[in-house]
């Protein structure tokens, strides 16, 4: 589930190469890996086009192309660049192939059944242009579907950006570990279905190299998730309030508190102003209503400390009423969404000196809110990767921010990073964040902490989506985390 940099993992092919594993060795292997993935898709006689690039990201297409044409396909190669000028390992896979190498520039598309692109990988350095960059939109306008090696060609593997013009493939091949930008917007969407092929990488590498972006799956928090005993009773599982708007604003608040409660937070309060009670107080049944009509009596509310952790935002007005109540709530353990953050436009300071207190923070907010939040830092709002500017605003914040998308980022103060890719398109839908503000907030108020609740909330969160299916709508996410949550805790070993 590590994530390692095209950076981190040319440490990692030197750190192997050093302790004993020849680079070709690794180049074989990696071609090998290509050859499977193409003989999966696309049946033995079939015709394969594999279009190598100068670096080794070409040499593993060379690998790959005799051993596909030594079992029975009818390749083709095209090489971008000269002969002559491949070097090192790429040179001697080139030696290895014994049949036409035909210049990319004006290779044809015609007849073939597949394309292998192994024109750049990690060592993509710059924006593609001229011949690359015409080969590579020809590749997308051709239609034939498309094997990438490492990466499709044009993707960045730090960022997951577009370098100019880039490859549309079907499925990738990467090694060892995949890259930010298999997970990253557009990158994803470039790369197709990722296989992950072991290649003799030793993983004792991921020692020296610790690194600190990891995709956001069970393994990376379960161990810190709140399993429910047998001996224990609800009291122990925290007391979550969750501060709603005014009468004609309270949705939002409530599917935040179910979604609390769902997730599995011992009690939940909602805290509203008087006149949005008895709509509450119409609408829930587990869950508690306590009239709060501004900050004092927020403070007074509080002065109970078995109130341990609060969702805060959602509904609950962009202003100083806003700010006020964070003020009186900000030694707990806090969800800050929405309207909360957006009270905090270009004062991103202000709000990390308020927070500083609180034993476990995380904010919630999708790309608008975070342009807000961080109005006036170019620094972060122009850092190179949605992943970067994640790990730049908490490390300002101070807190875990989930920066929220298709490919959700949650990022911690201390640089830890994970990248969510089990979202369905139909969770972008009315409400839905501010159910994913009460998953994290039940499982703070378990006392997870927050890198973990809000990388597990996270997934939780598209799990039930996924689990609803198309035509959700946010309310069938709390419903749906029963299943999820069935399965989970039959993974993690408790009762279900
Ligand atoms: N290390 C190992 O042992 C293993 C590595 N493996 C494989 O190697 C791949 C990494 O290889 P790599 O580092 O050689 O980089 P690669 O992606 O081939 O590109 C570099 C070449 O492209 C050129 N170039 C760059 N940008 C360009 C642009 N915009 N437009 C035009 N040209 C551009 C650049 O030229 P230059 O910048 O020097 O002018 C250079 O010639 C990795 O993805 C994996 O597939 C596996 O076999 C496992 C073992
Ligand atoms: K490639």
């Amino acid at each position: 589930m590590e994530l390692l940099t095209p950076d981190e993992m040319g440490r990692a092919d030197a750190f192997t190469i050093a302790n004993g594993v020849p680079g070709a060795v690794l180049m074989e292997r990696a071609g090998l890996a290509v050859a499977r993935v193409a003989a999966q898709a696309s049946g033995v006689g079939s015709r394969v086009l594999v279009l190598c690039g100068p670096g080794n990201n070409g040499g593993d297409g060379f690998v790959a192309a005799r051993l596909l044409a030594g079992t029975g396909y009818r390749v083709r190669l095209a090489l971008l660049g000269a002969r002559d000028k491949l070097r090192g390992d790429a040179a001697i896979m080139a030696g290895r192939w014994d049949g036409p190498v035909e210049p990319a520039a004006g290779a044809s598309f015609e007849d073939v059944d597949l394309v292998v692109d192994a024109l750049f990988g990690a060592g993509l350095a710059r924006d593609l242009d001229g011949e690359a960059r015409a080969l590579v939109e020809r590749v997308n306008e051709s239609g034939l579907p498309v094997l990438a090696v490492d990466l499709p060609s044009g993707i960045d593997g730090a960022t997951g950006a577009v370098r100019g013009a880039a490859i549309r493939a079907r499925w990738s091949v990467t090694f060892f570990r995949p890259k930010p930008g298999h997970l990253l917007l557009p990158g994803r969407l470039h790369g197709g279905a990722l296989t992950v092929a072991e290649i003799g990488i030793n993983p004792a590498v991921l020692d020296e190299i610790k690194p600190r972006a990891f995709e956001d799956v069970p393994a990376l928090w379960e161990r810190h998730f709140p399993v429910p005993r047998t001996d224990g009773h609800k009291y122990m599982r925290g007391h979550l309030v969750a501060v709603s708007g005014p009468a004609q604003a309270t949705g939002a608040t409530r599917l935040t508190a179910r979604a609390a409660l769902r997730a599995g937070a011992g009690l939940v309060t909602v805290a509203c102003p008087a006149p949005a009670l008895p709509i509450h107080a119409a609408n829930l049944s587990a869950i508690m209503v306590r009239p709060v009509d501004d900050a004092a009596d927020l403070a007074r509310l509080l002065a109970d400390r078995r109130l341990t952790t609060l969702v805060i935002g959602p509904g609950v007005g962009v202003g100083q009423g806003a700010r006020d109540r964070l003020v009186a709530c900000a030694d707990r353990r806090l969800v800050l969404d929405a309207d909360l953050i957006t009270s905090f436009k270009g004062d991103v300071d202000t709000l990390a000196g308020l927070i500083k207190g609180s034993p476990a923070a995380i904010a919630t907010p999708h790309d608008g809110e975070f342009a807000r939040l961080f109005d006036g830092c170019p620094d972060i709002l122009g850092a190179p990767s949605k992943l970067e500017r994640a790990r730049a605003g908490a490390a300002r914040l101070g807190a875990v921010i989930v920066l929220k998308g298709p490919d959700t980022v949650i990022a911690a103060p201390d640089g830890r990073a994970a990248i969510a890719a089990n979202a369905p398109p139909w969770l972008a839908t009315a409400g839905a964040g501010d159910v994913l503000a009460g998953i994290a907030g039940g499982l703070l108020a378990q006392g997870m902490p927050a890198f973990e609740a809000a990388a597990g909330a996270v997934w939780l969160h598209g799990e039930a989506a996924q689990e609803a299916g198309p035509g959700l709508v946010a309310d069938d996410l709390v419903d749906a985390l029963r299943p999820v949550y069935r399965r989970l805790f039959a993974r993690l070993g408790a009762p279900v």
